[in-house]
């Protein structure tokens, strides 16, 4: 079967002082969360959408999916203290609720990506149904230095340099006997859900993302986000 997991259990402190985590904050009409659930339900081939939200903001979740969708392959399960947990945890609620397949899949996305397009989350399924773990990368723009805030130690051929997006999709089995494998140290350094499979060996294959999926992180992110979908109207 094919799962779909939208991750909204952050706090988005880099947002600064907003009186919610910034997935419920409006973009035009209505909450980011609500817009990229929206591309999500556009999919028929999943089992369940899953939405995974902090535990205080459980009935304001439930409140919003009510209000705005009336799929009920929808459902709230609640995040953990870090990005991974929460991945853990809605796979834990699909083996509870749905069973354990060897070639069960799950395309996991973050909350605050909404504009993700039809494209990439149908290129996303079709490269998990043949491979363990997929990507969604765009080209970087920037030439990439890498070395501390100080000092640059080196500098990598750009051509060769991609910037990780989401959807990030994998084999559930996969994917929870990777993050098993890990030791505390190397689960420090996850930076994303891809880098679980990539530690623990698998490779890991890419699909094209787009320059506007891109996380909405802070101010500066969501003001841009509002005039693209003004734009759009
Ligand atoms: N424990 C966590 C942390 C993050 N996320 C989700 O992962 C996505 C991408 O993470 P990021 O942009 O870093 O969100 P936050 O952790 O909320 O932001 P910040 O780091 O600024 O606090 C977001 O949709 C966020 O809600 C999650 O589901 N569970
Ligand atoms: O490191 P951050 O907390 O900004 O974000 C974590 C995730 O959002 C990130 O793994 C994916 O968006 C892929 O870049």
């Amino acid at each position: 079967m094919i799962y779909a997991q939208i991750l909204a259990g952050g706090k988005g402190t880099r947002m600064g002082n907003v009186p919610m985590p910034k997935q419920f904050l409006s973009l035009a009409d209505k909450p980011i969360l609500i817009h990229t659930i929206e591309k999500f339900v556009l999919e028929s081939r999943f089992t369940a959408i899953l939405v995974a939200c902090p535990q205080d903001w459980l009935s304001h979740t439930q409140d919003l999916i009510k209000k705005y969708i009336t799929d009920d392959r929808v459902q709230v399960v609640i995040g953990g203290a870090e990005r991974n947990e929460t991945l853990m945890n809605g796979i834990a609620y699909i083996h509870e609720h749905y069973g354990e397949h060897d070639d069960d899949i799950i395309v996991t996305h973050d909350a605050v990506r909404p504009f993700v397009t039809g494209r990439i989350i149908n290129d996303n399924i079709e490269a998990a149904l043949k491979h363990a773990a997929v990507d969604t990368v765009v080209a970087a723009i920037d030439t990439i230095v890498q070395g501390t805030s100080e000092e640059i130690e080196t500098i990598p051929l750009r051509s060769t340099m991609f910037q990780g997006q989401t959807p990030q999709s994998f084999n559930i089995k996969t994917l929870v006997s990777s993050y098993n494998s890990l030791s505390n140290q190397q689960r420090a350094t996850l930076s994303d859900a891809c880098k679980i499979v990539l530690l623990a060996g698998h490779t890991i294959k890419e699909v094209r993302g787009e320059n506007f999926n891109f996380k909405i992180t802070t101010p500066y992110d969501l003001r841009v986000a509002n005039a693209l979908v003004e734009r759009r109207g």
